[in-house]
């Protein structure tokens, strides 16, 4: 099927440098939830086929091809793909939006991102030459030690639909950069994009079984990833839920795992700021952007009483103003969420806050100039308490509930209340103020005086229920690398530990 002269490409699973349809056959329709039509499908892998991706990893890491380069030789690979993905860039974004929703000027971004992204884990792979042995002095004659850092093994990356390319990117390209050997499972809500990364992968000749893809459903496909006994780590992005079935597979052979996990993340706003506009649209940003299906999205405003009434004032005027349409049409700021089921669950939520007695300042009906997919007007909840759904679970969509306060310690109390600890927000312009908070906030990522911006040198990541470990920066690399010490005894003298029986 072609849409606007993008064609969907039909795929097999990405196994050894090839395509190869499932053992099973089977294939799990593609849904354009902007206009709920399939439009294609993908392959469902299944666990017989997770065996031949991890035998196939095994066989990669024991070649010299993939087992034995350098650094600088994964780099090569590395920035192929970067050019490819730039190359590609127009036609990739066009298919990341028709499969997720996403606005199309948010999947070109997320384009240019990906391609930032494997240029930098280039960077890091070159780097990685000069410090993959190190000595290490122990001031003792009879022995020489080292540290040498080598690739984990065949890592499973486990990823969602929010971002598809570029959450799978956060994992692929740490793992290709430490020379480990990958299978990666997008999310079957949206996939076409991680499909063709296997299409760039042939194209560029990054050797057979380093990196594989397996599309499929959870259960048939990622639950047998997580449990198989030669995956040597499982690194996961997704929900709280399935992130504790992950762990749970992977305790039983004490197989290491990473997981990020969602949030329920705070925005503080102060009345010192200076320009209400501007505070007011990072917090649009910080909870609309992306259909509100960010991990990190604050989607609970926190605000000082005194300037509350006149800041949702003007919330409203500019929250009425945010264009709601197909995400191909130019300028569209709030596409559909990913699929039926989301939306069901965005609306459970709203019909819960409502029963819990909470107000429905704005939102939350279908735009009515949409009669077909999953589009819900963005929603602003106030009359929240600390005890309703709405304050302490994720919905994952264009809902922002909002809470007054009074002092700092109220402000800290309350953005601290919550299981989750991903990232939280503070808008102020006392910079004594905002140390206090990035000292108190219980979260991996803190923002002041912005909301969401993102950049691939930090570590990404959070604490409490929003999961351990980090993506990006150097802390994304050294995940996939085994820390080996080597302990070498130089003396020509006996140990003289037991007697010698010739004595
Ligand atoms: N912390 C972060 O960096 C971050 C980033 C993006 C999304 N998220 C979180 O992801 C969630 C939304 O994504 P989602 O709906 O795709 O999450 P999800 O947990 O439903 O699915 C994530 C992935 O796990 C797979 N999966 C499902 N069941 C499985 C099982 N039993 N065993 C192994 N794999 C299984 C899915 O097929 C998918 O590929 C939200 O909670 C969001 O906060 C977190
Ligand atoms: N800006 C990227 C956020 C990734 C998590 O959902
Ligand atoms: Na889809």
């Amino acid at each position: 099927m072609a849409i606007r002269n993008v064609r969907i490409p039909s795929r097999q699973l990405y196994i050894n440098g090839e395509w190869r349809e499932p053992v099973k056959k089977n294939r799990i329709p593609i849904i354009n939830p902007a206009t709920e039509e399939i439009i294609g499908d993908i392959p469902a892998a299944t666990a017989e086929d997770v065996d031949v991706a991890v035998e196939a990893a095994r066989r990669a890491l024991a070649r010299d091809d993939w087992g034995s380069t350098t650094g600088a030789q994964r780099a090569k690979y590395l920035r192929a793909i970067a050019a490819k993905i730039l190359e590609r860039k127009s036609e990739l974004a066009t298919l990341e939006s028709l499969d997720s929703g996403k606005t199309l000027f948010e999947s070109a971004a997320d384009m240019d991102d990906v391609a930032a992204c494997f240029e930098y884990y280039a960077d890091l792979a070159e780097a990685l030459d000069s410090k993959r042995k190190t000595p290490v002095n122990l001031h003792l004659d009879s022995f020489k030690t080292y540290v040498l850092r080598e690739p984990l093994g065949v890592v499973g990356l486990i990823t969602p639909w929010n971002y598809p390319l570029l959450m799978a990117t956060w994992k692929v390209a740490p793992a290709l950069a430490a020379g480990c050997a990958a299978i990666l499972k997008p999310s079957e809500l949206a996939s076409i994009t991680c499909l063709e990364l296997g299409e760039i992968c042939r194209e560029v000749g990054l050797p057979p079984g380093a990196l594989n893809i397996l599309t499929g459903l959870g259960p048939e496909a990622g639950a047998p990833l997580s449990s198989h006994p030669h995956v040597d780590k499982i690194a996961f992005t997704g929900s709280g839920p399935t992130g504790v079935k992950i762990m749970t597979a992977a305790a039983q052979l004490v197989k290491p795992v990473s997981l990020e996990l969602g949030g329920k993340s705070p925005i503080v706003v102060f009345d010192d700021i200076d320009n209400l506009d501007i505070a007011v649209e990072w917090a649009l940003f910080g909870c609309f952007a992306n259909t509100g299906q960010v991990c990190s999205a604050t989607s609970r405003l926190i605000i000082q009483e005194s300037i509350a009434s006149e800041f949702l004032d003007r919330l409203l005027l500019w929250t009425k103003n945010i264009k709601i349409s197909d995400p191909l049409e130019e300028d569209c700021k709030l596409g559909p969420v990913v699929s039926s089921g989301q939306y069901e669950k965005v609306l459970k939520f709203i019909s819960n806050a409502k029963n819990e007695g909470a107000t429905i300042l704005y939102g939350g009906k279908r735009p009515e100039h949409l009669k077909k997919g999953y589009y819900v007007q963005p929603i602003i909840i106030t009359d929240v308490n600390t005890s309703m759904e709405i304050w302490k679970e994720e919905v994952f969509g264009p809902v922002l509930c909002v809470k007054t306060f009074k002092t700092e310690e109220e402000a800290i109390e309350l953005a601290n209340d919550t299981k989750y600890g991903l990232a939280s927000a503070i808008m102020s312009k006392d910079v004594e103020r905002c140390e206090r908070f990035t000292k108190a906030f219980q979260t991996g990522i803190i923002w002041i005086n912005c909301s969401q911006p993102t950049f691939h040198q930090l570590p990404w990541g959070g604490k409490k229920r929003s999961g351990f470990g980090r993506d990006l920066g150097e802390w994304g690399l050294e995940k996939y690398l085994n820390i080996k010490q080597v302990t070498e005894y130089t003396s020509d003298d006996a140990w003289d530990f037991y007697k010698s029986p010739s004595n």
